[in-house]
Parts: structure tokens; sequence; C-alpha cells
């Protein structure tokens, strides 16, 4: 079963009255970032390229003019995965209307931070920083142990 928005909201900060949904909490864009060097993926360890922060066009509010490839975005919001919990982000379903994307790994149970998530533009588009790109929803799940990772409260 799904948790309901308003029951996550609870554990998010700053969430705001208009980002609960029924089955989830709209997440908002931070910054994006372009991978400039390879990240490392072994058997034991692990590590993320460099990135260069990509700088929103001036203005109130500031809007990224994002050509056609992939980004990483960082969400604005803090979250934290309850116990007996899994958690995962959807993308706004005008992404996908506009050819874009985001995707999403699993959130376990326990992690506490704001997380970072890969938006796949297929065509050129406009965001505004802040504006909501997607849904994180949670569902009951059964675990062992909670998250205790390298990213823990990172952000
Ligand atoms: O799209 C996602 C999915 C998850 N997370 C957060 C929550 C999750 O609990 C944590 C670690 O994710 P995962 O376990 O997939 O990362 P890993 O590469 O296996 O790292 P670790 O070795 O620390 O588990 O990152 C994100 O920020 N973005």
């Amino acid at each position: 079963m799904f948790r309901s928005g308003a029951s996550l909201a609870a554990g998010i900060d700053g969430v705001a009255d208009d980002a609960v949904q029924p089955n989830g909490v709209d997440l908002t864009v931070a910054a994006v970032f372009e991978q400039t060097s390879p990240g490392y993926v072994g058997r034991d360890g692990k590590s993320v390229g460099d990135r260069t922060e990509v700088d929103p066009h001036g203005g109130d509010p500031p809007i990224y003019r994002l050509e056609p490839g992939d980004y990483v975005v960082r969400y604005g919001e803090r979250l934290a995965v309850p116990e007996d919990s899994v958690g995962f982000v959807l993308p706004r379903s005008t992404l996908l209307r506009n050819t874009c994307s985001l995707d999403t790994a699993v959130w376990d149970a326990g992690y506490e931070g704001r997380g970072e998530g890969l938006l796949q533009v297929g065509r050129a588009i406009e965001i505004e920083q802040g504006a909501r790109i997607g849904q994180f929803v949670v569902a009951d799940a059964d675990h062992e142990g909670t998250y205790d990772g390298t990213y823990q409260g990172e952000n």
C-alpha cells in the first residue's frame, strides 16, 4: 500500500500545502548539474564524477534553459524515508509530455537528505528553479536494517 501525501508531508521539512498530493509529495528542482568527468562503480567502491552546476538565466525567477542531454538534479526538499517503507520518485507528467523525464533509484528506509536524480532532456526545455518536477511516493515495505550509506544526510 502507498502512503498518503499528507502522511509523508509530516516528515518532510518545508513542504508547501499545495505540494501535498493525494498519493505523494511534489519535489522541486533546487540545482542542475552537468557531469564533466567519469564516475566509478566497482564491486566494493564507487565514486561520483566531477560536475559543474548549470547557471539558470538571471531574472526573477531564475530559469534553466536546458538543451537535450542528461543532467543531474538536486531536489529542494529534505526527505526522510520512514521505516517499514520504500520510496520512489516519478516525473511530473508535463515533463513526459515535453519529451523529458526523471529517473529514480530506490529510496531506502531510513535515508534522510536532499537527494538527486537523473533529468533526461529529449527536447530543449525551460524549467524554473523551484518548480515542481516530480513526485515522491512511498510504499509499505519489509526491510532488514535501514540505510546507512555514504549518501546519508547529503546536501
Ligand atoms: O533516485 C534516487 C534514489 C535514491 N536516492 C537516495 C536515497 C537512497 O537511500 C540513497 C542511496 O541510494 P542507493 O542505495 O541506490 O545508492 P548506492 O549507489 O547503492 O549507494 P550506497 O552504496 O550508499 O547504498 O540515495 C537518491 O538520491 N536518488
